[in-house]
């Protein structure tokens, strides 16, 4: 080879080896920040800049500027806040939360759609150093400004709401005389705690957070923002614990109606006009209501209204009404509109009892769950409430939970048998009244049993999934 191109090669190498030194020099001792700080010094420079302020109070009417409020929550979120030299470190609403917030006359910068933009915390003190004024200062490029202003306000409203609703202290309401009473709301069930299959657990997360996402969706529509779920199943499957899990999952307080407290339609217009938007409605028991017409002082027609959102015409509801069994409802109270979503909460089968031991015990595997399993599909059915109840009270030892469990199901076998023995003659009762099981249980062989109960979890299992004849998705 020849000597020159020796040369040109360690003289490429050479330069190599050391802009990569230097690029290890400026990353190890920070220097990039300083090189890069530079450039932006030098690029402000030659930009012509546009300011627009921001105070706390309107000057002449000494009114709160709300927009104040939204941008300090929207600034003190910044990740560049948590990048910059120096910052305040606050504790929050919960003592475990660290809260970021500027200091005086710190700036912080910003980037949306591309553009940079930087604010500048104004505070003015008077000689004792009391505050005179607060303002927020931004600095915006000119040629950007047409372009982003109006968006990027959009999103600092956006951002601001979601830190308020996620920040906030959620609290239960309970009307009385026409008037709500509300306390702090501290119920800790989630969807990770509620056993409901796994599937059926991830639509209805999917369905809440994408109904949250669709405000234009149904503004275009022409439609109130809400959504409605109906929870149907025995007592002690996890209704309310859903509605709890929910409240938990999107922030939202809680109104909880109790039409035998209202005194009539425009009563339970009233009270609905009293709720705040951002909440959950929740009506339980809907079926004993209905039922039970004589005692009921709402009309028909009041309470479709109120199930349609006529009544309340305010954003972001969530509506969920629940009942142990649909049987003798009228289909017009439950069609597509008016209930968006039904769920049914089947008793314990195999997979929730599994779950519920590994919730409760830790427990995944154990020599006495194949006989668990034999009886649960021998029919005998249990809700999760009564089966987490024995393994709560026997937690130390998994063991005596799983035994327990295996006698009261055993005894609630027997109970079944012999109740369904005496009434062989009437009609099958209805799933969610007998819990699962069916007269006819009665009088098959053993065989048929383990067969039926077999082909009983399988329609169980479908059972516990959202109703897709009345399932409205409306994205
Ligand atoms: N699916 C479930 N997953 C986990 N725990 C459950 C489930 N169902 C019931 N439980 C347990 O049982 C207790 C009672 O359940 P919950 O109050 O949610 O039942 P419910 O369906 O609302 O009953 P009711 O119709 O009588 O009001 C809950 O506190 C919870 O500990
Ligand atoms: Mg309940």
């Amino acid at each position: 080879m020849p000597m020159f191109l020796v040369n040109v090669f360690l003289i490429c190498f050479s330069i190599i080896c050391f802009l990569f030194l230097v690029r290890l020099f400026l990353h190890q001792t920070a220097l990039i920040y300083v090189v890069r700080r530079c450039v932006e010094w030098v690029e402000d420079r030659v930009h012509v800049h546009q300011h627009f302020r921001v105070p706390e109070f309107n000057d002449s009417t000494h009114q709160e500027n709300l927009f104040y409020r939204r941008l300090s929550l929207y600034l003190n979120s910044l990740p560049s806040l948590e990048d910059s030299d120096f910052t305040n470190l606050f504790s929050g609403i919960n003592p475990n939360d660290i809260l970021l917030s500027l200091d005086d006359h710190q700036e912080v910068h910003d980037v949306f759609l591309g553009a940079r933009l930087s604010w500048l915390n104004q505070i003015e003190r008077d000689l004792q150093n009391q505050v005179l004024s607060r303002s927020f200062l931004l600095r915006i490029k000119k040629k950007d400004k047409r372009r982003i202003l109006k968006p990027y306000l959009q999103h600092i409203h956006t951002v601001s709401d979601d830190i308020e609703q996620r920040g906030k202290e959620l609290r239960i309401h309970n009307h009385s005389n026409g008037k709500w009473k509300s306390v702090p709301f501290n119920h800790p069930a989630t969807f990770d705690s509620l056993v409901i299959d796994p599937d059926l657990k991830t639509k209805i997360r999917s369905d809440l957070e994408a109904f949250l996402k669709s405000k234009q969706y149904y503004h275009k529509l022409g439609r109130v923002w809400k959504r409605s779920y109906l929870l149907y199943g025995p007592s002690g499957t996890g209704k309310s614990s859903f509605i709890a899990a929910a409240a938990n999952l999107l922030n939202y307080d809680v109104y909880n109606v109790n039409l035998w407290q209202v005194a009539d339609d425009a009563d339970l217009n009233a009270i609905l006009l009293q709720t705040t938007s951002k909440s959950l409605i929740i009506v339980e028991d809907l079926d004993r209501y209905v039922l039970e017409k004589s005692r009921a002082r709402i009309t028909s027609s009041g309470l479709l209204n109120f199930m349609d959102g006529i009544l309340n015409s305010q954003d972001d509801r969530i509506m969920i009404f629940t009942m142990n069994t649909k049987d003798g409802l009228d289909p017009d109270l439950l069609r597509p509109g008016r209930i968006d979503v039904h769920i049914h909460f089947p008793m314990c089968d195999f997979n929730s009892f599994k779950n519920l031991a590994n919730n409760y015990l830790g427990v995944k595997e154990h020599k006495l769950f194949p006989q668990v399993e034999e009886i649960i599909q021998s029919g005998a059915r249990m809700s999760p409430a009564e089966i987490s109840e024995l393994m709560l009270v026997n937690r130390s030892s998994p063991s005596r939970a799983l035994k327990s469990v295996i006698s009261a199901l055993q005894s609630n076998s027997k109970q079944h048998v012999a109740g369904k023995v005496s009434t062989a003659a009437s009609p099958a009762m209805s799933e969610d009244q007998s819990g699962g099981v069916d007269w006819k249980e009665t009088v098959v062989p053993k065989e048929f049993r383990k067969l039926y109960g077999l082909l009983r979890l399988k329609s169980c299992r479908r059972a516990g999934s959202l109703d897709h004849d009345s399932e409205i998705i409306e994205r």
